[in-house]
């Protein structure tokens, strides 16, 4: 391995260029090996001032490329599983956006995939787990002085949504994080899905239904609630309140600035992710890039993907009929053992 890891980047937009930006300039022991985006103009752009970054258009053409050790995958979902076979067959290490393949089949295509090669390769980028107040909670949920968890009632706001966002996508891409979080936090699957259609707000797009209020049950008999509104245009709030036997705790009011002035106070609101989860993102990637240069690759991986892929594609189906929908998972392939949330 080179003294700094060479990562190939595919993908430059909003998440592609906020990783390149975060690999030069925030974690140590990485480098910006090459970029591939169909869109050749954005991957200049997102790669100005940084020396020695070959530019592709194609993806695999950068795998190949000299100094290649990584690969961070930013590119739209749907792309996902070409590119995470392509890294698995050239024994590369990995860390995926999510969702890691928006689809159970592809998913599990995946999941099978690296089950054969007999040892991990693939992080998937669920950076709630890795922010600060998530991990408080984790840590108090799991100590046990709350007694059991009962109850998380989460919230999920974006001021507005991208252009080609579909009603499924407020539960493929954004509840996917939720999915994801009710896991590790409860550390219990999902076993089942309802979700309900408020009347849509003005606010949404033309057809979108916006917000929607998903509840999901667990295999110890929790609950989990989720108001998506991915249109709410004020501001992105990430809230999440977990109900114990004996207490409750809640995150996700507390990383604000309160400005007092002429006569009153009021909070500022996040607007984006990319300011919320800034620290999550960081400790991410730094976490990937520490393990790979130690030959290793820990967080989140293609089990949980997969998980997240069926929940996910339970809560489309029951946002289309209406009625509670069971979540069924394959039997998780060797070697990926214990089975469960990944803790
Ligand atoms: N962890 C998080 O909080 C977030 C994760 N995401 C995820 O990041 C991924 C990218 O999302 P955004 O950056 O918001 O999308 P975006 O639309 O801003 O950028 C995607 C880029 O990928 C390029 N692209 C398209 N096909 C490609 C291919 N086959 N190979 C390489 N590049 C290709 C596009 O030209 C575009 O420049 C998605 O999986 C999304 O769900 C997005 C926002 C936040
Ligand atoms: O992953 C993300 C986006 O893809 C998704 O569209 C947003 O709703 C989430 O808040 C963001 O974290």
């Amino acid at each position: 391995m080179a003294e700094l890891l060479g990562v190939a980047v595919l993908g430059a937009g909003h998440m592609g260029a906020d990783h390149i930006r975060r690999l030069d300039r925030v974690v140590s022991g990485a480098r910006v090996a090459a970029v591939a985006d169909p869109d050749a103009e954005r991957a200049k752009e997102a790669v100005a001032g940084i020396d020695g970054v070959v530019v592709h258009t194609d993806p695999e053409a950068v795998l190949d490329a000299p100094g290649v050790e990584a690969v961070l995958i930013a590119s739209p979902g749907p792309a996902h599983e070409e590119a995470l076979l392509a890294a698995f067959a050239r024994g590369l290490p990995v860390l995926c956006e999510k969702p890691m393949v928006p689809g159970s089949e592809g998913a599990l295509r995946v999941v099978e995939a690296e089950a054969r090669l007999g040892r991990r390769l693939a992080q998937i980028g669920f950076m709630r787990r890795y922010d600060a107040e998530y991990q408080r909670l984790k840590s108090l949920l799991d100590s046990g002085r709350l007694g059991r968890p009962l109850m998380l009632h989460c919230a999920h706001r974006n001021v507005s949504s991208p252009p080609d966002f579909t009603s499924a996508m407020l539960i493929e891409s954004s509840v996917s994080h939720e999915i994801d979080a009710a896991r590790w936090l409860l550390g219990q699957e999902l076993t089942a899905v309802t979700v309900l259609r408020p009347q849509s707000s003005a606010g949404a797009p033309e057809g979108l239904a916006d917000p929607q209020f998903v509840l999901f049950e667990t295999e110890r008999g929790a609950l989990v609630d989720v108001e998506v509104f991915v249109n709410c245009g004020f501001g992105y709030q990430v809230r999440c309140e977990a109900v114990c036997e004996a207490g409750s705790a809640r995150i996700g009011d507390a990383h604000t600035m309160v400005v007092t002035a002429a006569g009153g106070a009021c909070e500022e609101v996040a607007q984006d992710y990319l300011v919320r989860f800034a620290d999550a993102y960081d400790r991410e990637v730094r976490s990937w890039v520490d393990a790979a240069r130690r030959g290793q690759v820990t967080g989140p991986g293609t089990w949980d993907g997969y998980t997240a892929a069926v929940v996910a594609e339970a809560g489309v189906r029951s946002l289309r009929s209406g009625s509670r929908v069971t979540v069924d998972l394959a039997p998780r392939p060797a070697p990926h053992t214990p089975a469960g949330p990944t803790r």
